[in-house]
């Protein structure tokens, strides 16, 4: 099945002289939840901005449904919805006005039906006659994405859709997000959020300085970079590994009192029962044993941790195995 959005070698340099992007290529399938993950300033808006045709890039093609955002503009932004960082709505306007009025903009007729059932999804029916501004923050952000979704896009972005926001307010619009994927809207969305891009994200891309370190299966990222730690702290310090240790990966922490191993806890052979047997065969008492898993945050800083090494060229081999196959 072809993409439903296909950007080819997108770069943006801007008047100032940042180059906010760098030869960016990426495909998103039709009804997958994509996270862009990174830093502040790594590109992630002017990204979304160029392909909504907000920003123009300096190099590079961008499709969406087939459609080139430069010169079939119109038929690419009719495919999309964009939900902006910053809440600006018109404060004295009622909720469905406002709704109504982007689907203008858009060169949408009115279809009544399909604003209240937009409006009956974000639970915001209630208040269709309601000013904005008498609204609260979590209803606000519902509003803008109603907006977003009046000309029925295939395709929503969401910039940092729950920035600033509390915890409740997060979980209640990550539900959100997947009722509308449900209903077969592609989704791309930007974060800073690891939590949120674990909780939401079929596939998570990583950008950092303009270039797109890798796009993987959120699963397959976790899988590659979740790995477990396990710590053996011995009952008597030791110098150094007993003559005859026979494991290897195996290190001794710098007071000699753990032992440390890093293993793939989906192994079918984690090598820890080998571990456990060498430390009886050598007669070393145990005092305690523990293991902690990786998480998509310390994934993320060894990403981008393994970039910096490399001069910003590449990420480091031994954290990525391969470099960003943005397919
Ligand atoms: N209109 C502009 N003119 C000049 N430079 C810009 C402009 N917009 C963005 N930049 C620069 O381009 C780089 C990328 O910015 P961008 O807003 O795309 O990053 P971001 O990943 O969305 O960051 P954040 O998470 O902080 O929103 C930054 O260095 C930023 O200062």
């Amino acid at each position: 099945m072809a993409p439903i959005i296909q950007i080819d070698h997108l770069s943006k340099r801007y008047a100032g002289g940042t180059t906010a992007l760098d030869d960016v290529s990426l495909s998103i399938e039709a009804g997958e939840i994509l996270a862009l993950l990174g830093p502040n300033g790594a590109g992630k808006t002017t990204l979304i901005s160029i392909i909504c045709g907000l920003v123009t890039p300096t190099q590079g093609t961008v499709r969406v449904g087939g459609h080139d955002i430069a010169t079939d503009w119109r038929a690419a932004r009719r495919m999309i919805g964009l939900v902006p960082q910053e809440i600006a709505l018109e404060p004295f306007e009622t909720v469905a006005n406002s709704v109504r009025f982007t689907r203008g903009l858009y060169g949408a007729p009115p279809d009544e039906p399909h604003i209240e059932q937009v409006l009956r999804s974000l639970a915001l029916w209630d208040k269709r006659d309601a000013p904005t501004k008498t609204l609260s923050g979590g209803m606000k952000r519902r509003v803008l994405i109603a907006k977003a979704l009046s000309h029925k896009p295939q395709v929503l972005f969401l910039d940092e859709p729950t920035a600033g926001v509390d915890v409740q307010l997060r979980r209640e619009m990550w539900q959100v997000v997947r009722e509308l994927r449900a209903s077969g809207v592609t989704i791309i969305l930007t974060t800073h959020y690891l939590e949120e891009a674990e909780e939401m994200a079929d596939r998570i891309g990583v950008i950092d300085r303009g270039k797109l370190l890798l796009v993987r299966p959120k699963d397959q990222l976790m899988g590659e970079f979740g790995r477990k730690q396990l710590t053996v702290e011995l009952d008597a310090p030791l110098a150094a590994l007993p003559e005859g240790w026979g494991l290897r990966g195996i290190t001794l922490s710098a007071d000699g009192r753990s032992l440390e191993y890093d293993y793939d806890a989906r192994a079918d052979r984690t090598g820890i029962g080998r571990l456990l047997a060498e430390l009886g065969r050598l007669d070393l008492g145990v005092r305690d044993v523990a293991t902690r898993q990786s998480s998509l945050e310390e994934v993320f800083m060894a990403l981008l941790a393994g970039e910096q090494a490399a001069g910003g060229q590449a990420v480091g081999e031994q954290v990525v195995g391969e470099q960003g196959d943005a397919r």
